[in-house]
């Protein structure tokens, strides 16, 4: 089995460069099934929940060029099949995305419940809430997702609870309906606009992504389009945190500082310096940190993806802080493994109250899903002696070359397949 084996102690130093975000590219490789002409798109994280879902494409019969480790082009012109029901899309959150968008082109879709972190029960009603308000009828047995539609027209459509997933969804599937969708209660991720941003240059005519209220209105065709996918806001915000906890100093490359203003509030609160430049975000750690008080919120609060690699940062305060998880129930299953290194943090529901100045010991880990990986990573980097970190297939889910651009860092981490 794949682990990292971790000596901590190493501040980072040095220059790390972020890849694509990717939630964004997960939305937008799906997006290409809509267009009749061909998609180039750029900075494409190569991990590996992006090429499972490349993977699947190819098998809905998408013809893809592979251009270099971050380019790819998609041709969807030929593309017949709305129906996938293969393991893939079962093992992935985002597949979820080949509901509208199939949905959208074909007024069909077949595909199997999707997977994705296990942080909680992750439903997709307001997905189907949407899809139903544009004409179509939802069937669910037996963990298959069966959607069709004779036509798909524009619907008001308010979500009872802000969604990416659903956001995201409703907008693939609006872009090519009759007449006017309007989404409210839209999530306003960076991931959401960027998708809308993708659509619109294919031809899409989708207002006001970013803010609460998206209005899409129905065109015929779409078409292809160059596109660069937007730098990933957490896999930048794991970095800072790690640049903090190891008392480091780190210019983190290719970033959109605005993405990251809820977690460079966080760490200057925590008393970190933060410099900010046009597109890259200097993080220096100090050797005393003061405690904070944390609560995950849709964006632009501070982001649920990034509560588990600040859990372990917090851990390093003097005093006492809080977290409190309000988008997922069950995201604190990591905690168990931080107390095997001697963190002091009791869980009540939703809260995590974490009190920090306690030193942390190496041990052997179990990466729970992604960001927990992250978050036992950063806790090995600052843990006296020997971390171990098993489970890796959580990790590459989501981060380009982590184990690389940590050692580019300074830090002592190598991989072993024993
Ligand atoms: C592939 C992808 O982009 N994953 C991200 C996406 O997940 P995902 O799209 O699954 O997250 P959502 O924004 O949809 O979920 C937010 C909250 O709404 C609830 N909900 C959601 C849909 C629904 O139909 N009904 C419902 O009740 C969820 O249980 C959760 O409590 O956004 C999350 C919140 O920023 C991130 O943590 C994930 O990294
Ligand atoms: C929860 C996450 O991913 P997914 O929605 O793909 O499970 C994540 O990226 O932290």
């Amino acid at each position: 089995m794949e682990r990292f084996i971790i000596e901590g102690g190493t501040p980072l130093h040095g220059e790390v460069v972020i890849a694509g975000a990717k939630n964004a590219a997960l939305g937008l490789i799906p997006a290409t099934i809509l267009s009749e002409g061909l998609c180039k798109i750029e900075n494409i994280p190569n991990i590996k929940d992006v090429n499972r879902f490349i993977n699947i494409l190819k098998k809905l019969g998408i013809k893809t060029t592979q251009l270099n480790d971050n380019t790819v082009i998609f041709d969807a012109e030929n593309i017949k099949q709305y129906e996938m029901l293969d393991d893939e899309t079962r093992k992935m959150r985002a597949s979820y995305y080949l509901l509208g968008a199939l949905l959208g082109r074909f007024k069909k879709v077949v595909i199997p419940f999707p997977g994705g972190c296990d942080i909680g029960v992750r439903p997709i009603d307001q997905h189907i809430k949407g899809f139903e308000a544009l004409g179509a009828k939802v069937e669910l047995k037996h963990g298959i997702i069966n959607i069709s539609a004779e036509r798909l027209i524009g619907a008001s459509i308010y979500l009872d609870v802000v969604s990416v997933g659903a956001t995201i969804n409703i907008m693939l599937a609006a872009v090519k309906a009759e007449g006017v969708t309007v989404i409210e209660n839209a999530a306003k991720e960076p991931h959401v606009v960027d998708v809308a941003n993708f659509l619109n240059l294919m031809g899409a005519n989708i207002k006001g992504a970013g803010t609460d209220v998206i209005k899409v209105t129905g065109v015929d065709k779409l078409y292809g389009c160059e596109y660069m996918v937007i730098p990933d806001q957490i896999e930048a915000g794991t970095y800072m945190v790690a640049a903090v906890a190891t008392k480091g100093n780190v210019l983190i490359k290719n970033i959109i500082p605005k993405h990251l203003e809820s977690i460079s509030a966080k760490l200057l609160e925590m008393g970190a310096q933060i410099i900010e430049y046009d597109d890259s975000i200097r993080v220096i750690g100090e050797e005393h940190l003061k405690s904070i008080n944390v609560k995950t919120l849709p964006y632009p609060g501070f982001p649920t993806d990034l509560q588990q690699p600040m859990a372990v940062l917090m851990c390093l305060t003097e005093g006492t802080g809080t977290i409190t998880e309000s988008i997922f129930e069950n995201r604190f299953k990591y905690v168990d493994e931080l107390r095997r290194m001697g963190a002091d943090i009791i869980v009540d529901g939703r809260v995590a109250v974490i009190n920090g100045g306690k030193s942390l010991s190496g041990a052997t880990l179990k990466a729970t899903d992604l960001r927990a990986g992250a978050a036992m990573v950063i806790a090995g980097l600052v843990a006296e002696g020997t971390t171990e970190v098993t489970d890796l297939k959580h990790i590459e889910r989501g981060y380009e070359h982590l184990e690389s651009k940590l050692r580019s860092l300074g830090a002592k981490i190598s991989k072993s397949s024993t």
